[in-house]
């Protein structure tokens, strides 16, 4: 596989990689520094007290920002050493990363990835214009919501419309939290969300049980992975538990569930901006091709809710048609993997070489424009 380029599809929770041209990613890892790797390196203050109080996990993201540059790398060499990468030096990398982060942002993220993992050249895309590719549409609209960042982008015939890409910073991780909450407030609970087996007990139900509330005009298909869950003290959470749809709500609600700002934007607000802030003429186009991606967006009923909300927020003659991407969690390494393929794309890829001469802020002068097609055959 050597000169193949590797696609590191960075998400909050989960790193997903693999090689350009292939559907899916050979290694998914959590996104996660432990202490025992931890403690190979001095661990800043910060991580140092976060390790004590937290049972030895550390996110390496919060909201699509690395806050653990060190973790990072340690995720990711180890994900190339489990898929038998001898030699990043012999593989371009394309690498993801969230819509409007702060750009010294993506300029560490380069020299990381020079630096330390030897790559010879590095591309940079947005998650969310990738998942679109993922599904063989140049037009419609995504809306992406991951473990830390929720987003909704516009594409026209390919070309992203930047001045209505929107993007708030809650997903699934904050809705276990909210599970947590919940199951403390309505029966009692009392674990701390640091333990990491209450944790991952929460997500497992989140994942499996929770669902999004529907209009009853809209009965969704689809059912639990799982009717019941035996939590530790013996007591059953059934499927027709209303806590189970009411953690859902803090995607639509979340100011009033998440403790953010009250003005904080449910994904339903953020979807019809984006249409609405694109011109009048292709709003009918995107709005027909709503697409759901991002993990959190698995929940049973989910389509049918955010068509439904959508359309009130939509004038009537704009009609709304919601479908989820085949694979949620993987639709942005996908449209990695077949971006990367692109020998136009492969051409624009940052060299060493250029990064040794200019510095990592000459990525921005290479990236893969939000405002030129990314798609040009
Ligand atoms: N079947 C499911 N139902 C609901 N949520 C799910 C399901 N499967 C995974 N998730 C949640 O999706 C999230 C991970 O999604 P994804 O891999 O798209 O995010 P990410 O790329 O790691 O993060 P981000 O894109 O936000 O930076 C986790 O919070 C996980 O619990």
């Amino acid at each position: 596989m050597d000169g193949t380029p590797l696609v590191l599809d960075n998400g909050s929770g989960s790193v997903k990689v693999g090689y350009a041209g292939e559907l899916e990613p050979k290694v998914v890892y959590e996104n996660i520094y432990t202490a025992l790797r931890a403690s190979r390196h001095e661990p800043s203050k910060a991580a140092a007290e976060a390790l004590q109080r937290s049972n030895a996990r550390l996110h390496v993201m919060d909201h699509g920002i690395v806050s653990q540059w060190e973790g990072l790398v340690e995720v990711l060499q180890a994900a190339l050493e489990e898929m038998k990468v001898d030699d990043p030096s012999q593989h371009p990398c394309l690498v993801t990363e969230a819509p409007l982060n702060p750009t010294v942002h993506r300029e560490l993220l380069v020299e990381k990835l020079f630096e330390e993992m030897q790559v010879p050249s590095v591309q940079v895309a947005h998650s969310g214009p990738l998942a679109l590719y993922a599904t063989g549409r140049r037009t419609g609209l995504v809306v992406e919501v991951g473990d830390g960042v929720a987003q909704t982008v516009p594409l026209y015939d390919s070309y992203v419309i930047f001045n209505a890409v929107r993007r708030r910073d809650y997903g699934g991780r904050d809705l276990t939290a909210y599970l947590g909450e919940l199951l403390s407030r309505e029966l009692g609970y009392k674990e701390a969300l640091a333990n990491e087996v209450w944790w991952t007990q929460l997500q497992t139900v989140k994942e499996r049980m929770c669902r999004v509330a529907t209009p009853q005009s809209l009965p969704t298909s689809e059912g639990p992975k799982q009717h019941e869950y035996k939590l530790p003290d013996g007591k059953v959470l059934d499927w027709e538990q209303g806590l189970l749809s009411q953690c859902t709500e803090a995607l639509f609600q979340p100011g009033q569930h998440l403790k953010l700002d009250e003005e904080a934007e449910g994904i339903q607000k953020m979807a019809a901006g984006s249409i609405l802030d694109c011109s009048l003429d292709i709003q009918k186009d995107l709005a027909g091709n709503v697409v759901l991606s991002g993990g959190s967006t698995m929940f049973p009923g989910m389509c049918e809710r955010v068509q439904e909300e959508l359309q009130r927020l939509l004038p009537s003659a704009v009609k709304a048609k919601v479908t989820r991407v085949g694979n949620p969690t993987c639709a942005a390494f996908i449209g990695g993997s077949i971006l990367a393929s692109m020998p136009d794309v492969r051409k624009s890829f940052m060299t060493k070489g250029e990064y040794m001469e200019y510095g990592a802020a000459f990525i921005h002068n290479k990236s893969v424009s939000l405002t030129k097609p990314y798609l040009t055959c």
